[in-house]
């Protein structure tokens, strides 16, 4: 028996669940007669309950775990959500938005990267800035720091459409400077701004199961927390703009290291004659046991890099971490040396392959050298 407890502004429900094949229609009847702030389009749309992710985890997690004495503002699920970047991350998220029931607008970069969203249900807008304009909370999913900055601050960028009540979500990997130069613009136009890398990838933004690093605008935080509950399985709140970039570069910092050592073990086991298969299955049960490597190493074995997280992605996490870790004089030769690995395989042309490819670069026979 699963318990959901809904909280809107004035009203509190508490609806027994008994199992997962729950009436939404009814549920949601019961919902809209006492609690008039949820927003039409969530009370109309059917919204098909998933046995991982119950119709009101949503409002409890976000109600009752994360916030404590929100704003009264913070309370209201944002009625327009607006989504920029639908690369390998972006449209899985904003698919997942728009799947349970949000009213999202969209624009990619690349147009027809929207289609697929648009006959979903999605609007459409052709610029950031007219997205922007269009939505209560805007979210951004770019790969770097320079197209980040450019969505966010360029000509027809987000921070033209913002206003006072707005919020901007930045999800991109970048750096902390970068951060706070889109935060900077973004307030600029009396907006809110909040940093939320996620850690997680392909497969977990598919399953809403990503984890959201944020920092920022503690409102914004509160205001989106729903959204990100959607998208997500568990948010941090890390306090000042620049805390969320810092934490998802370490955490990368340590994966991008961890892949090349596993690469390093899977040829050194091959060139002993020892099954690099049984070599995968070993790692899984013991003390460094990781899911990536179960759930990479197999392919990886078959020289198969189907992509989740490009090797590109993994190399800019890895550059952006030794200069957060230059900042304060932090020591990484571990991550140096791996980053000159994925340096390696980005110029073998495996910039688009996933990240695992960087095994390839130890296959790379180098150069004879003159006198050999
Ligand atoms: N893939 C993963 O597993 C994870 C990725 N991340 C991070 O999330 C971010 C996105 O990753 P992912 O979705 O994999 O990347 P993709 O390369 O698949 O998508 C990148 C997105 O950025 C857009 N873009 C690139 N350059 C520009 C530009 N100059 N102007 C406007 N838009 C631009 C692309 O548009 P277009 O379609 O036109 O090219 C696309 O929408 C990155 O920062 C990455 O590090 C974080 C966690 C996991
Ligand atoms: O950034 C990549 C991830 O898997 O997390």
């Amino acid at each position: 028996m699963a318990i959901a407890f809904i909280k809107t502004n004035y009203c509190y429900i508490s609806s027994l669940i008994l199992n997962q094949s729950i009436n939404t229609s009814s549920t949601m009847a019961m919902c809209s007669s006492f609690c008039p702030q949820i927003p039409n389009h969530l009370r109309s749309r059917p919204i098909s309950l998933s046995p991982t992710k119950p119709l009101f985890s949503v409002s409890v997690k976000a109600f009752s775990s994360q916030t404590s004495n929100a704003t009264a503002k913070a309370d209201e699920i944002p009625a327009r959500v607006g989504f920029l970047g639908l690369g390998i991350m972006g449209s899985p998220m904003a698919q997942n938005l728009i799947k349970a029931g949000c009213d999202v607008t969209v624009w990619n970069r690349t147009k027809r990267k929207c289609d697929p969203l648009i006959s979903l249900g999605a609007k459409y807008k052709s610029s950031p800035e007219e997205v922007a304009a269009s939505c209560d909370v805007t979210f951004a999913m770019l790969a770097d720091p320079e197209s980040a900055v450019d969505v966010a601050c360029g000509k027809q960028g987000a921070a033209n459409g913002m206003s006072p009540g707005k919020g901007y979500v930045d999800i991109s990997t970048v750096d902390g400077v970068t951060s706070k130069l889109i935060s900077g613009h973004i307030k600029a136009a009396g907006a809110l701004f909040l940093e939320a890398p996620v850690s997680g990838s392909k497969k977990p933004a598919e399953d809403g199961q990503l984890i959201f690093l944020t920092a920022g605008d503690k409102t914004l935080f509160e205001m989106s927390g729903p959204l990100l509950d959607i998208m997500g399985k568990s948010k941090f709140f890390l306090g000042d703009v620049g805390n969320g970039a810092a934490m998802k570069l370490v955490v990368n910092m340590i994966m991008g290291s961890m892949m090349a050592s596993f690469s390093e073990g899977l040829l050194l086991s091959e060139k002993v004659g020892l099954d690099p298969s049984v070599l995968v299955e070993v790692v899984a049960q013991g003390a460094i046991s990781a899911p990536m490597f179960s759930m990479k190493g197999p392919s990886m074995v078959q020289s198969i890099y189907p992509t989740a997280f490009p090797l590109k992605h993994q190399q800019k996490d890895l550059r952006l971490a030794l200069g957060l870790a230059e900042t304060v004089s932090q020591p990484t030769p571990i991550a140096a040396a791996a980053n000159e690995l994925y340096k390696v395989a980005k110029s073998h042309g495996l910039s688009d392959q996933d990240f695992s490819a960087v095994i390839e670069a130890l296959k790379i026979k180098l150069q004879p050298s003159a006198k050999e």
